[in-house]
């Protein structure tokens, strides 16, 4: 099949993001804060500011019981299910489907006063990865979102400030089976979910207002995604 232009930079990108999520917080260099502890849930972040803008990379690791790292992406990935677990979305479309695992979106996300409606367009590819480390355990899966440019949907024209995001979600399936050899059921499985993003806001928003929305957003993004995940799956046979 003939390559989609954006093919080696999503390739390229995917390996890049995936490489990083895989480190742990203190390979990954210094700075790191946890900001947001709720359970097994730990969110760190970095204050990073561009061109006077909070860039704060973010960081979470969580272990969710009784869902896989295959669920977890898919309902990351699928738009049918994107209005139904992302609370600050007011709108998104699928601008194109590159293939069945890379999509390009356009969302709006609400308003976030005194800040001006911030929009994103990226594409987002989902990808089971080999377990290079231990050969016979399960696979990893990963969703990457990357911001690109749309000729067709240029930056700042309307009244949405473009944000600029790359976003990483590395998903690592755990399996405990069962002692007596009977079959594995959902309390044999729990996943390792490393969440990984930067926004750039695009536009000057205030540092204060801005780090005070992903203190409180990101904690609540991650807890109610990965609940609806949960509940999505719980009476479905499992999804290795
Ligand atoms: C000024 C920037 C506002 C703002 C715009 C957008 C986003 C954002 C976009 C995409 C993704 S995702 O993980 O790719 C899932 C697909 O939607 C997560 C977050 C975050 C913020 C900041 C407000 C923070 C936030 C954090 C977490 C969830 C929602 N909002």
């Amino acid at each position: 099949a003939v390559q989609h232009r954006l093919w080696p930079e999503i390739d390229k990108m995917v390996k890049q993001q995936v490489a990083m999520a895989r480190m742990g917080i203190g390979e990954c260099g210094t700075g790191w804060q946890l900001f947001a502890e709720d359970g097994e849930m730990k969110m760190y972040r970095r204050e990073e500011e561009v061109d006077g803008m909070v860039v704060d990379p973010l960081k979470a690791v969580h272990v969710v019981k009784g869902i896989t790292g295959h669920e977890v992406c898919h309902y990351f990935f699928s738009p049918k299910y994107r209005y139904d677990w992302e609370t600050t979305l007011e709108h998104m479309t699928v601008l194109e489907t590159i293939s069945d695992d890379t999509l390009m979106f356009l969302q709006t996300h609400k308003r976030i006063w005194p800040a001006s409606q911030r929009e994103a367009v990226f594409w987002s590819h989902m990808r089971k990865l080999p377990n290079d480390q231990d050969r016979d355990g399960p696979d990893m899966w990963t969703v990457v979102n990357n911001s690109t440019e749309d000729p067709s949907h240029p930056a700042n024209v309307g009244k949405c400030v473009r944000i600029y995001l790359t976003v990483c979600l590395l998903c690592q399936t755990r399996v405990h089976p069962p002692k007596d050899g009977t079959p594995i059921t959902r309390d044999n499985v729990s996943c390792k979910i490393t969440y990984c993003s930067v926004v750039n806001p695009g536009g000057w928003a205030p540092a204060s207002v801005l780090r005070a929305v992903y203190k409180r957003e990101y904690p609540k993004f991650l807890k109610r995604f990965t609940t609806y995940v949960i509940n999505q799956t719980k009476s479905k046979p499992i999804m290795f």
